[in-house]
């Protein structure tokens, strides 16, 4: 397969250390508070109570934790940045997982996140990965046909899956001939018969299907999958797959995998880019009370979760 040879190189530029010796000595290092924005300019100590602790910074990156833990968020100065960092994150989930299991299931969203996966279809990723292993789902779907510009296949197949070499037997993509309920109980079948054959984990605690790797983006409105704000879906607790009908995100008619799916994955990397994001960033991540109003905030899986940010998503934490 052709590709362009250019190396992976993280855009450096360190952030000094010393600009922690700015704090109080007696606040031990990992709860000094530190404001997202501050981070990557001076470091320097925020009073706004909303903050979030910096735990750890390096290159163009900065690591904090959250009130509710919940996972690791990183903070990008760019979203190329985060694009390389999200490469190198699924490279080597692939190779461990591939090596244990045989198998790596990867779940992908639609919208902006098949592009931030950029990195991963250039070197060394192209060359390095086996992509023999990679099966490939999706988390939700347009019921729309295949070849039409809203459905997330071709949006994938595009960007993604025509650049790489994952067998095409290993892409599991909805019956566009149905109805929404029809392909959503399809998927369904679909996933359970990939657990039977043991391509696919399952949790032995949730007995939901357990995924290597889930990849999301969010809406501005805090959605996830087409699991939208107060719309009763989010509540699904029994299907694996279900289906909307009245989607307030165009088109209506979509699948989803259900929260507790989403929740009983391995591993969930949170792809957020953009001022537009925001306002949900800081709901799911730093507004104690109201986090589980919104969909993303109540992603909370059995495995790892991961969110990636760029400074916009980020600067109103
Ligand atoms: O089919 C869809 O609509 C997506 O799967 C959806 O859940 C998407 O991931 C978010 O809306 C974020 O999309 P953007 O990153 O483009 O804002």
């Amino acid at each position: 397969m052709a590709s362009t040879c250019r190396a992976v190189t993280a855009n450096l530029r360190p952030i000094p250390i010393s600009s922690f010796a700015q704090s109080p000595p007696h606040i031990p290092l990992t709860s000094r508070i530190f404001s997202v924005k501050s981070a990557f300019s001076a470091l320097r100590l925020n009073s706004n109570p909303s903050s979030l602790r910096c735990i750890r910074t390096k290159a163009s990156m900065a690591e904090i934790v959250t009130p509710k833990s919940k996972g690791k968020v990183k903070v990008f100065d760019t979203e190329d940045d985060l694009a390389v960092s999200l490469a190198k994150y699924a490279a080597d989930l692939a190779d461990k997982i591939s090596q244990e299991r045989g198998s790596f299931t990867v779940v992908f969203s639609g919208g902006s996140l098949v592009k931030s996966l950029r990195k991963l279809v250039e070197q060394p990723y192209i060359d390095s990965i086996d992509w023999s292993k990679w099966h490939i789902f999706w988390v939700d779907e347009r019921v729309v046909p295949k070849d039409h510009p809203d459905s997330n296949y071709l949006l994938a197949y595009n960007e993604f899956l025509s650049k790489v070499p994952i067998p095409a037997g290993n892409v599991y993509a909805i019956n566009d001939a149905l109805s929404a309920e029809g392909a959503a109980d399809d998927y369904e079948t679909c996933l359970k018969h990939l657990v039977k054959t043991k391509i696919l984990d399952q949790s032995q605690s949730s007995k939901f299907p357990k995924f290597d790797l889930m990849l999301m983006g969010m809406g501005p409105d805090g959605h996830i999958a087409s699991l939208f704000p107060g719309h009763p879906l989010v509540q699904e607790s029994e299907k694996w797959v279900s289906f909307i009908n009245d989607s307030p995100k165009p088109p209506p008619e979509r699948i989803s995998f259900t929260l507790p799916v989403i929740n009983s994955s391995a591993n969930v990397a949170l792809v957020v880019a953009g001022a537009g994001k925001a306002s949900a960033v800081y709901t799911a991540l730093s507004d104690v009370s109201n986090s589980e109003v919104l969909p993303v905030g109540l992603v909370e899986p059995e495995g790892e979760l991961t969110w990636f940010l760029d400074r916009e998503a980020a600067s109103k934490l």
